[in-house]
């Protein structure tokens, strides 16, 4: 199981993966939210000028530079906003793909166990849906908060210069309107939550019903899908209402709190203006930073959300980083050329729950020989597979291939020189030449892929393709019976040329024809190798050279198959026997 009792420095590599490289960038962005921060605040100053001027009876030339000075300023603000925003997401998503690279890196590279508590869907939330929580909260909040905060502060400044008792007013002013928008917004945010999980139900739920509607037809379930959808419906309609009631209260009272302080501002702005302490244009120039800084405390408040979905995603993001693989890739060394040995030694293993699933187990396989190894459903056979390909470690005992401790051999080794071979072959949705050499991780020239196809009996199948090897598989590509994808799964093993092959399950879902080919490519595969055998139809186990029967996680018996054939009282003789009385012509085990 994946720890983290070893302190990992999972914080410090996710900023360093952030913001690693991109200080200059960052700089230059810190310089561009402050220019643009400022540049609001000059529009009402050229609007003061401009009041106090025409008041003063200026010349019209005079006054238009001024309108034309205010229109520069508007503009330019306008013009920086847009390259700080696309500055900003540029930055965002360079540094959140360096991560999602990162996180998606990390996920492969942690072992089974941990995968096996982790569905898909949980690691594309993680390395997408919270990575892009992060993208977004580097992107817009930390532009609009930090541009807000910088326009709201210069406001205060600039209006504490202009008269301190105004500047005192409208600091109170922000503040009061901060508290309550802050208040407001914690009355809006949980109904907006609420909507938010009321619509993930409703749409879960539609797909589930649509998943299983062959099953609810069939069991005349239908009426009570029905009625299940308009409860969700209904649930998702009364929430929906109720979070845009909280968003247009919240809108009516924002507007109303700015109402008053701009009601305030003028009212104070006057008092001044008829005591002659300030001029006509100071009294608009307050009364337009009263509303300028609506726009800010409103960013602020709203984004205060995408900052906690960001930190909360920040912190699953760096968990996921402090899992650590169990299967550690630090052995030294590479296995032989040539078949390989296979050895337990007292190999037991237990999965989370701390139950052993494997006791004991010793096992002795000479290169070249083909082990069978049956057993009833959930005696043990794939997790010992697991361990002979080191996606899960012994928790007692070793697992030697080659006569060298797994544990000791680099997985790059251990992964060209061991195979397997499941019933359930991944087809990528990629050409064929991709999917037969994995994307280039096994080399081979076309010729080789060609003959490789021809040997398998693909011949045929690949000679009616439209692109040749360049032809797409997949489901928008050509299609691939469950046959030729085995035999596509064959041809992935041989480019490899492994010593050790483990075949899981390998022919259990194919017709009686399909087989036959599959037969033929195995006996070819096995030729001069070493090879485990799993297979619940008894039948394919001729080649076996040695039978290993295993029974709750024991070896219960081991001994060449002809001899347990012929021994009436063995395991794999009542087994063969149970088999072909249970009246199946294929001899699967039951
Ligand atoms: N990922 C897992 N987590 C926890 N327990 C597991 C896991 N995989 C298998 N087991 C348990 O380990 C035991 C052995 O399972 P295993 O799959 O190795 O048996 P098997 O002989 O291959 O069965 P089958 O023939 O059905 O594939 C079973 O009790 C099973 O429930």
């Amino acid at each position: 199981m994946a720890t983290a009792e070893v302190a990992f420095p999972s914080r410090q590599r996710l900023i360093g993966v952030l913001a690693r490289g991109r200080e200059p960038q960052l700089a230059g962005l810190g310089v561009l939210l402050i220019a643009s921060s400022a540049l609001p605040l000059a529009g009402p100053q050229l609007l003061r000028a401009f009041i106090d001027h025409a008041a003063q009876g200026r010349s019209v030339s005079f006054l238009a530079g001024i309108a034309a000075a205010f229109l520069g300023v508007s503009l330019a603000h306008q013009a920086l906003s847009v390259v700080v925003g696309y500055v900003s997401t540029h930055l965002a998503w360079v540094a959140t793909n360096a991560l999602r690279e990162e996180v998606a890196r990390h996920a492969l590279d942690l072992d089974l166990s941990f995968h096996d508590g982790h569905s898909p869907g949980e690691l594309i939330e993680r390395t997408d849906g919270d990575v892009t929580a992060l993208s977004t909260f580097m992107s817009s909040f930390v532009v609009q908060v930090a541009g807000s905060a910088l326009t709201l502060l210069g406001v205060l400044v600039v209006v504490l210069l202009e008269d301190w008792r105004i500047g005192l007013g409208m600091f109170g002013f922000v503040l009061i309107a901060a508290l309550t928008l802050g208040k407001f917004r914690d009355f809006a945010v949980p109904r907006a939550t609420v909507r938010r999980e009321a619509s993930a139900r409703l749409f879960g739920e539609i797909e589930e019903r649509l998943t299983g509607a062959d099953d609810l037809r069939a069991n005349g379930g239908g009426a009570y899908a029905v009625r299940k959808f308009q409860q969700a419906l209904a649930f998702f309609i009364r929430a929906s209402i109720r979070a845009s009631m909280a968003t247009r209260t919240m809108w009516v009272i924002t507007a109303a709190v700015f109402a008053v302080g701009g009601v305030l501002s003028l009212a104070a702005g006057t008092l001044l203006f008829q005591a002659g302490a300030i001029s006509l244009g100071t009294v608009y120039l307050l009364f337009r930073y009263t509303s300028l800084v609506r726009d800010p405390l409103e960013q602020i408040s709203e984004q205060q959300q995408i900052a906690q979905e960001a930190i909360a995603g920040f912190a699953r993001v760096q968990q996921l980083l402090d899992e650590r693989p169990t299967v550690r890739d630090n052995g030294t060394k590479t296995l032989p050329a040539g078949p390989l040995s296979v050895t337990l030694d007292q190999v037991s293993f237990a999965y989370h729950s701390g139950t052993n699933v494997l006791h004991s187990i010793n096992l002795d396989l000479q290169p070249g020989k083909v082990l069978g190894l049956v057993g009833r459903t959930g005696s043990g056979k794939t997790t010992l597979t697991r361990l002979l390909l080191r996606l899960l470690d012994p928790t007692e005992g070793a697992v030697r291939v080659g006569d060298l401790d797994l544990r000791n051999v680099q997985l790059e080794s251990l992964r060209q020189r061991v195979a397997l071979v499941t019933q359930d072959v991944q087809l990528f949705g990629a050409n064929v030449r991709d999917n037969l050499t994995l994307f280039g991780a096994h080399r081979a020239d076309d010729d080789r892929l060609v003959e490789l196809l021809d040997d398998l009996g693909l011949g045929q199948w690949f000679r009616a393709l439209p692109d040749g090897l360049d032809t797409m598989l997949g489901p928008d590509g050509a299609g691939v019976s469950a046959g030729e994808a085995q035999l596509v799964a064959f041809a992935r093993v041989f480019l490899r040329d492994p010593g050790l092959v483990v075949l899981d399950e390998a022919t259990s879902r194919l017709d009686p024809l399909s087989e036959e080919r599959i037969e033929r490519a195995i006996d070819n595969l096995l030729d001069g190798r070493t090879a485990i055998v799993i297979a619940h139809r008894l039948g394919t186990l001729h080649r076996a050279d040695e039978i290993v029967v295993l029974d709750h996680g024991r070896i219960v018996e081991h001994g060449p198959r002809q001899a347990l054939v012929d021994t009436r009282a063995s395991r794999f003789a009542g087994l063969l026997a149970t088999a072909s009385g249970q009246q199946d012509s294929e001899g699967v085990l039951r």
